[in-house]
């Protein structure tokens, strides 16, 4: 029995979704254009797909996983189960305006045409927005749109609002926030759901690694306790005598959120040789 998971064959995820695979432990070989492959070391076959595809196969079971942006999810709305955002792939769905377009809020958008690949999530923010508009669906090169006439407005992906400026448009409205997720079919028999918990148990090891530092610092003992007053620590820090006698090593690990502000205040109480180092898989 093995897993069947559906990753995006070549586009903004691909690279990602390879990556975490191989983070997690999992080898797979993928051959330059082949569109199935298997891991050799995990019971885990890799269909590489149309990320618009995704939703679908693992509806209908095709699939058991797959990890696609949840923009897509919404605006298929196919029945998928989301089991864990991936933090990759993180984007907005935004509506955009000419530059010139005096924007004052969403009504401004009544009976304008706005271009967009993501009708079905367009229509609904319209719908909740009590305002009427004709959206146009377009496939790709969406930024276009305003320039030759086709729309008035657009609603697209947006990361670093850079394909915005360069088409001489402005971001006016957050749709929809996004990043990558693995989304499961919703019948899985009992030894995929276990497959599926196993390779959730390493993703989620590899995630809590990324937002954590391993820390390595020296103290002198009279400011010891200060010092590991500003430690969490998974338990509680590690001290060990130095060499050097009144001296001890402390060794900690820290979120990434409070990591820089931590940092500050335990120099300030006295540490020295403070050394930070990444952690590559963290169980709990
Ligand atoms: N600029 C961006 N920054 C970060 N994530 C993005 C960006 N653009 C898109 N994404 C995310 O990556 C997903 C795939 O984007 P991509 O542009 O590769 O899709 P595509 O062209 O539709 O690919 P496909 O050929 O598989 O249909 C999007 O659905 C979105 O979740
Ligand atoms: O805000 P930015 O950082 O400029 O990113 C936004 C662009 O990225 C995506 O396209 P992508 O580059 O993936 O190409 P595609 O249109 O071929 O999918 C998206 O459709 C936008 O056009
Ligand atoms: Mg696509």
């Amino acid at each position: 029995m093995k897993l069947k998971i559906a990753i995006q064959k070549s586009g903004r995820l691909h690279d990602d979704s390879i990556k975490l695979l191989k983070e997690c432990g999992i080898d797979i070989n993928n051959g330059v254009n082949k569109l199935k492959t298997e891991a050799s070391n995990f019971p885990l076959e890799v269909f590489f797909l149309r990320d618009d595809d995704i939703p679908q196969y693992i509806e209908d079971g095709v699939a058991d996983i797959g990890i696609v942006g949840e923009n897509v999810v919404l605006e298929k709305k196919k029945q998928v189960n989301i089991v864990e955002k991936l933090g990759f792939g993180k984007c907005r769905l935004s509506m955009a305006v000419p530059k010139s377009f005096e924007y004052n809020g969403v009504q401004d958008l009544q009976n304008t045409r706005i271009a967009t690949s993501y009708p079905v999530i367009v229509d609904e923010f319209l719908k909740r927005h009590n305002v009427t508009a004709e959206i146009h669906e377009i496939s790709g090169s969406v930024e276009i749109a305003p320039g030759i006439g086709l729309a008035d407005a657009i609603c697209d992906l947006v990361s670093s609002g850079s394909t915005l400026f360069m088409n001489g448009l402005k971001e006016v409205e957050t749709v929809l926030k996004s990043e990558a997720v693995l989304a499961a079919y919703h019948h899985l028999q009992p030894e995929q759901s276990k497959l599926l918990d196993k390779l959730l148990f390493r993703i989620q090891a590899v995630k809590k690694a990324k937002n954590n530092k391993y820390v390595l610092l020296n103290a002198p003992n009279d400011k010891l306790q200060e010092i590991i007053s500003l430690l969490p620590g998974m338990k509680s820090p590690t001290v060990l005598p130095l060499a050097e006698a009144g001296w001890s090593s402390v060794h900690s690990v820290l979120n990434e959120n409070d990591f820089w502000d931590i940092i500050e205040s335990l120099k300030a109480a006295g540490a020295q040789g403070i050394l930070v180092v990444p952690i590559e898989k963290m169980v709990i």
